[in-house]
C-alpha cells in the first residue's frame, strides 16, 4: 500500500508501504495512483514528494505477480498521470530505485537521493525491459548511450555517479525526505513543461552506436534475446516520438513477457534468494542456527585457491593469516596476493589493505585465529596431517574448514578432537572473482559451523549453497558424468570442436574441452588417480577402456601422458601458439590421435548431430541431479541450479540444469535417458534416477513442486 500525509500545510507526502523492498504490487499501484490522484486534487496541496518507508524507496515491480495474471492498474498510465500533473512532484530516495521503482522516480519532476542510495534498471537481468517508460524517458535524461549500456546491462549506479549522469538532481547525506519537502516547496510555481521527460528532443546518439551494442550483446550474451529487445526500445527512442516509442516499449515487452527465458531468469532471482535459507537432514536451519563472528582467520597453502581465498578475506575486511611451507610457493603467493590488492586499491582510489595479511610459513602462528580453511593440493594423507596438528594448535573454538573439491569432510573431521568444527568451503577458481561457494557439511559439523561458513560466504560477497557430504558434492559429482560423456563422444566420432560447439550455441560461454585446457587437464587426472581409475590403483586385470566394472574413456590420461595438459603447455584438447596461449585452434595432431585410438580400440566413429550432443552431456548430468536429490546432499532443485548458474557456466537464461529438466518436459529427460541407457548398458549413470521416474508418475509437477516428492529426513535436534 502506500500512506499520504500532509506536511507543513502544504507538501502532500505519499510513502510507499510494502516491506521489504516496496515492490510495486497491484496493491502499492493502486493507492499510488488514488494518493496522488487526492494530492492533485486538494487545493491545499502546493506540490508532492513520492518517498519509500524504511529506507527504501522502491525496489521495482513485484515480480511475484509476473507468474500470475497481472491485476490492478498498470504502471505507464500511472506514471503518465504524475507526470502530466500541474504541481511539482518529486521523489526522494534512500536504498534503492530499481525498475519500476526508477522509473516510477523518471515520472517525477525532480528526484533527490541520498548518497548511499543505488539506482538501476534490471529488468534486463529478468528476461524483460523497462517496460513502464524507462526505455524512453531514460535515454531524453542522460542520453542515448549512457542509457543503453544501463538498460542492457541492468548496471546499477550509486548516487554519485547517477548525479554525474544526471539521473537525479541533488544527492544529499541528510535525511533524504526533509531535504525533498524543502526542494519541493522550492520549486512551486516553476514551469514544469521542461521537466517532463517525455517531451524532451533527444540528441543524435554517436554513430554506430547501436549495430556496436547489439554486437557486443550477441558475443557476450549467447543466446539472451533480452539485451536485444532493450537495445531495439533504446533505438525506438531515438528515432521515434515519445509515444510511438512507448508503443514500441509495450510490444517489445509483449514479446519477452511470457518467454521461457524470463521465466528462467526470475525463477534464478528467487531460486538465489531461497539457497540463503538453507536445512540440514537433522532439522536444523537457517532461521535457528547462528553464526559466530570470524575477525581473523587463516588460509593454508598459497596456489592459486588460496591466493584467491585470502583476497577475498582481505577485501571483506578480514584480518588473514597466509600460511605456506613451500618458500617459494610462499614467495609467489605473496607477490600475487599484494599485486591483486594494489590493483584493487588503485581502482578505488584507496589504500591497499595489504596490512591485513601475515603471511607466514609456521602452522603454529594459526593458534589464535577463528576459523581456518585449509587449500593444499588434493591429497588426503596431505590434508589428514593438517586436520590433525590444527586440532592442537587452533584455538578450541575454531572452525577448521577444508576448500577441498570432492574428499570426503567426514574422513578429515574424524582425525580432529572437534569433528562438530569441521565444514568444507568449496570456492571456484579463481576464488577472488567467482561467485560460489558450496559449503559442505559433514555428519558431525554443527548448525553453528554451517551458519558460520555460509555467512562468511555472504560477508565475502558469494553466493553460498550449503551441501551434503559425498564424492565430488553436488557440483563436480554432476560435472564428472558430463565430462565423461563428452569423451565418450570423442570415441564414437565426434571431435572436441563439434561438441563445445553444441554446448556454446545453448549457451555456455565456454564448451567442455575448452574450460578443460584452461584448468589443466592435469586437474582431472590427479582426481582420477586418486580415485584409482588410472595410474597405480588400476586393476590391469579389467578390459582398457572399462575400470571399476564400467564404461571408461582413457583418453584424457593418454594426452596427459603425452604431457598435453592444455593451455599451459600450448596443447590440450586444442592447439595453442605458445605455452600459456589463450586462443585455442582445432589441432590436426589431435584429431590424427582420435583415429588412431578408435582405431585401436576397433570404434567406428558416426556422425554426431547436436541434439545427441547436449542429450548425452546435459541429460546425463540433469539424472544425476536428481539423484543428487533424492540423497539428500541438495535440499531442492533451487540448490543444485544455483550451483550450476554460478558456478559451472550454465547459461542465466537457461536458469539451471533442474529448472531446464522441467522447461524441456520431464517425460522427455526420462524417455531420452532410457534410451541412451539401452544403447549404452555399460553407463550405469544413465539410468534414469528413481526420483525423475517417481515425478514423472505424479504428472511432472512443476519444479517448484519437487520438494514435496523428497524424501524429508527426521530431525535429531
Ligand atoms: C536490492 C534489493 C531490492 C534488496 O536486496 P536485499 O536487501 O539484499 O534483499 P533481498 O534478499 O534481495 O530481497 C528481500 C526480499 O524481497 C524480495 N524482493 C526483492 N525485490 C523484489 C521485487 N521486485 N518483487 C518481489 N519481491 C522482491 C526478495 O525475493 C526477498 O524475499 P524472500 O526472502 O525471497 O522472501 C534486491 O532484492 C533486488 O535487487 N531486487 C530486484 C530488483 C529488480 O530486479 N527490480 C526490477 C523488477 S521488474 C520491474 O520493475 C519491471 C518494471 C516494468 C513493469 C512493467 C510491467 C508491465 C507488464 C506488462 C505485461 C505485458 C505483457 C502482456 C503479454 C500478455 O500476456 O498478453
Amino acid at each position: 500500500m502506500a500512506k499520504y500525509s500532509r506536511l507543513h500545510g502544504s507538501v502532500g507526502l505519499i510513502s510507499l508501504a510494502n516491506p521489504p523492498v516496496n515492490a510495486l504490487s497491484s496493491v502499492v499501484r493502486h493507492a499510488i495512483s488514488e494518493k496522488v490522484a487526492k494530492a492533485f486534487r486538494d487545493p491545499e496541496v502546493t506540490c508532492v514528494v513520492i518517498c519509500g518507508e524504511n529506507g527504501v524507496f522502491c525496489g521495482g515491480a513485484d515480480i511475484r505477480e509476473f507468474a500470475s495474471t497481472m491485476r490492478g492498474p498498470p504502471l505507464v498510465p500511472m506514471i503518465d498521470a504524475i507526470e502530466e500533473g500541474e504541481k511539482p512532484v518529486v521523489a526522494a530516495i534512500e536504498g534503492v530505485a530499481f525498475g519500476g521503482g526508477l522509473e516510477l522516480a523518471l515520472g517525477c519532476h525532480y528526484r533527490i537521493a541520498h548518497y548511499k542510495a543505488r539506482v538501476g534498471l534490471p529488468e534486463v537481468t529478468l528476461g524483460l525491459l523497462p517496460a513502464a517508460g524507462g526505455t524512453q524517458r531514460l535515454p531524453r535524461l542522460t542520453g542515448v548511450a549512457p542509457a543503453l549500456q544501463l538498460i542492457t546491462t541492468g548496471r546499477h549506479v550509486a548516487a554519485p555517479e547517477a548525479l554525474k549522469l544526471g539521473i537525479v538532481d541533488q544527492v544529499t547525506e541528510q535525511n533524504t525526505v526533509e531535504v525533498a519537502v524543502q526542494f519541493a516547496k522550492s520549486v512551486v510555481g516553476q514551469a514544469l513543461h521542461n521537466r517532463r521527460l517525455s517531451l524532451r528532443q533527444l540528441s543524435c546518439p554517436p554513430d554506430g552506436l547501436f549495430e556496436e551494442t547489439m554486437a557486443q550483446i550477441k558475443q557476450r550474451a549467447r543466446g539472451a534475446v533480452a539485451p536485444i529487445a532493450c537495445v531495439q526500445a533504446v533505438k525506438a527512442a531515438a528515432t521515434l516520438p515519445f509515444k510511438a516509442g512507448m508503443d514500441k516499449e509495450r510490444d517489445l515487452m509483449a514479446t519477452l513477457f511470457n518467454s521461457g527465458q524470463a521465466k528462467a531468469l526470475q525463477y534464478s532471482f528467487f531460486a538465489q534468494r531461497s539457497v540463503a535459507k538453507w536445512n540440514l537432514p537433522n532439522g536444523a536451519h537457517s532461521g535457528i542456527s547462528k553464526a559466530r563472528a570470524v575477525h581473523r582467520a587463516a588460509v593454508i597453502g598459497l596456489g592459486t585457491m588460496g591466493r584467491g581465498i585470502v583476497v577475498s578475506l582481505v577485501r571483506a575486511g578480514i584480518s588473514v593469516i597466509a600460511m605456506e611451507t613451500n618458500e617459494k610457493q610462499l614467495h609467489t603467493g605473496k607477490k600475487m596476493v599484494i599485486a591483486i590488492l594494489e590493483k584493487d586499491a588503485q581502482k578505488h582510489n584507496a589504500a591497499p589493505r595489504a596490512d591485513l595479511v601475515h603471511f607466514t610459513e609456521r602452522l603454529s602462528d594459526l593458534s589464535n585465529v577463528d576459523l581456518v580453511i585449509e587449500a593444499v593440493y588434493e591429497d588426503m594423507v596431505l590434508k589428514k596431517d593438517i586436520f590433525k596438528q590444527l586440532s592442537m594448535i587452533c584455538k578450541p573454538d575454531a572452525f577448521l574448514c577444508t576448500n577441498t573439491s570432492a574428499l570426503n569432510v567426514d574422513e578429515l573431521a574424524a582425525v580432529t578432537g572437534r569433528p562438530e568444527m569441521v565444514v568444507g568451503m568449496h570456492f571456484f577458481a579463481p576464488a577472488h572473482v567467482m561467485k560460489l561457494l558450496e559449503v559442505v557439511y559433514g555428519q558431525h559439523s554443527s548448525p553453528e559451523a554451517v551458519a558460520t561458513a555460509m555467512q562468511l560466504g555472504k560477508r565475502l560477497g558469494k553466493v553460498s549453497v550449503a551441501v551434503g557430504n559425498c564424492p565430488g558434492f553436488v557440483g563436480n559429482r554432476m560435472m564428472k558424468l558430463y565430462v565423461e560423456q563428452a569423451h565418450f563422444l570423442l570415441e564414437e566420432g565426434a571431435t572436441p570442436e563439434q561438441v563445445d560447439e553444441a554446448l556454446e550455441e545453448f549457451g555456455f560461454a565456454m564448451g567442455i574441452f575448452k574450460v578443460s585446457d584452461l584448468s589443466g587437464l592435469d586437474v582431472g587426472w590427479r582426481v582420477r588417480k586418486e580415485a584409482g581409475l588410472t595410474g597405480a590403483g588400476v586393476d590391469w586385470k579389467e578390459p582398457p577402456r572399462r575400470r571399476q566394472g564400467r564404461r571408461y574413456s582413457p583418453l584424457a590420461d593418454l594426452l596427459c601422458e603425452k604431457g598435453h595438459l592444455g593451455q599451459k603447455t600450448s596443447r590440450g584438447w586444442y592447439l595453442y601458439e605458445k605455452p600459456g596461449g589463450r586462443d585455442p585452434k582445432p589441432d590436426q595432431g589431435l584429431h590424427s590421435f582420435l583415429v588412431e585410438y578408435r582405431s585401436k580400440y576397433g570404434l567406428k566413429a558416426r556422425r554426431i548431430d547436436k541434439d545427441e550432443v547436449l542429450e548425452r552431456c546435459l541429460f546425463s548430468l540433469i539424472n544425476e541431479g536428481f539423484c543428487i536429490l533424492d540423497d539428500g546432499i541438495a535440499s531442492g532443485p533451487e540448490d543444485v541450479d544455483v550451483i550450476y548458474v554460478h558456478g559451472y557456466g550454465w547459461p542465466r537464461h537457461r536458469g539451471g540444469p533442474m529448472f531446464y529438466a522441467d522447461m524441456v518436459g520431464l517425460s522427455k529427460v526420462l524417455e531420452r535417458l532410457e534410451f541412451y541407457h539401452q544403447a549404452h548398458p555399460d553407463v550405469p549413470y544413465l539410468k534414469p534416477s528413481p526420483l525423475l521416474r517417481k515425478l514423472v508418475r505424479n504428472g511432472s509437477p512443476p519444479i517448484r513442486e519437487w520438494r514435496e516428492f523428497l524424501k524429508r529426513p527426521h530431525s535429531h535436534l
